[in-house]
């Protein structure tokens, strides 16, 4: 019998997410605790869940820009080996307690300097959080395997120190680079520089891309960078016409971006929070996935959409009318872009994705 498609049956779902800022997914509880731990009085509100509205709230904002600054409050309590420990060993239970099976969670280490660690040990005790968080899961009856990603700020220059960081820990849990921040004005091809260490180094890398800014970004970060996944690219939609008739008309770049495979990280509540898209009912998601591309389901921030994995999966079924099967082809998407071993992505899917899938479809 097929399982009826609601959160509950939603969290039993295998799931692999490829976009996730540990910077973005704080508990609430977490930031007020490890606020006074380390003496932060900037934050707006202390009780967790006056916390929870407010970055909701804030992050609400209709734009790319004040969106990014809420995360001024949870980078201000991420400043200690402890807070980073702390945060990440978290992120790994969230995500587990929620049926995530395979993870890539960034964060940007060139943020978390403030209390005097180098870029190495940010890196060190953020694993280290991940690897305290699998075992915890795992002692609760849940698998998970967390890879980290590094990001750099598109308006900082550290980019290639970040690439080389990116590469010099891709045997202890780190598996790819990235950047990420305000757009706009901060084209890809400004940190070519560090997509270039990173190919010559045969590792992988994924931009945000197409998101407060359209298709010049896009084209950017595949054709002169060579990205291997589209951080967000949603704005990919700009280069696709759908007549009145139902008829699609498909621009160059839609079409290398579907024909290439090129995965889109899509984050629909993050979406519509910087105004990315209109609303649920815009976001084309559907649009998408209808022409085969190679679409995932992300989180982007939990604290700031308030939101799951699970949620996320939710909200497109009850939006686009998606199907058990549909979830599972958007879960295989994802594990099939991920930036491990092809073997072990392999492995997830076979032993792990379509069979538990297969006991919810029935
Ligand atoms: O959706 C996003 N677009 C661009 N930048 C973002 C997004 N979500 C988070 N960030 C930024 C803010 C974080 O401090 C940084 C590293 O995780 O990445
Ligand atoms: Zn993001």
């Amino acid at each position: 019998m097929t399982a009826p498609l609601d959160l509950e049956y939603i969290r039993r779902a295998p799931k692999v997410l490829l976009h996730d800022h540990l910077d973005g997914g704080l508990r609430p509880a977490t930031v007020a605790e490890l606020a006074a731990e380390c003496g932060y009085t900037g934050l707006p509100v202390e009780a967790p869940d006056e916390l929870a509205q407010w970055f909701r709230e804030a992050a609400d904002s209709g734009s790319l820009e004040l969106y990014l600054e809420t995360f001024a409050h949870t980078v201000a309590v991420m400043q200690t080996p402890a807070g980073l420990r702390r945060v990440a060993r978290e992120c790994a239970e969230d995500l587990a307690h929620d049926g995530v099976v395979y993870a890539e969670v960034r964060f940007a280490p060139e943020q978390h300097l403030e209390g005097g660690l180098s870029l190495d040990e940010v890196v060190d005790h953020v694993l280290e959080g991940f690897l305290e968080g699998e075992a915890s899961a795992r002692a609760a009856g849940r698998e998970i395997r967390v890879g980290c990603l590094l990001t750099a700020m598109r308006h900082a220059a550290r980019s290639r120190e970040i690439a080389e960081l990116a590469v010099r820990f891709r045997y202890r849990g780190v598996v790819g680079f990235d950047i990420a921040g305000a757009e706009a004005g901060y084209p890809p091809s400004r940190h070519l520089d560090a997509f270039e260490y990173m190919r010559n180094c045969n590792a992988h890398f994924t931009i945000h891309a197409g998101e407060a800014f359209g298709l010049p970004s896009i084209h950017e970060a595949i054709a002169f960078c060579g990205t291997d996944r589209l951080g967000h690219g949603v704005r990919i939609t700009d280069d696709i016409a759908v007549g009145a008739d139902g008829h699609v008309t498909m621009g160059l770049l839609a079409n290398y971006v579907r024909d290439k495979r090129i995965p889109l990280e899509l984050c629909p509540s993050s979406n519509v929070q910087t105004g990315a898209v209109a609303s649920l009912d815009d976001h084309p998601f559907g649009l998408l996935a209808r022409l085969r591309f190679r679409v995932t389901v992300n989180t982007d921030n939990r604290l700031m959409s308030d939101t799951s994995m699970s949620r996320e999966m939710l909200v497109l079924v009850n939006t686009f009318g998606f199907g058990w099967s549909d979830l599972e082809r958007f879960t295989i998407n994802a594990m099939k872009s991920a930036f491990i071993p092809f073997d072990q992505r392999l492995a997830v899917i076979d032993d792990i994705i379509k069979p538990g899938f297969a006991v919810l479809i029935g």
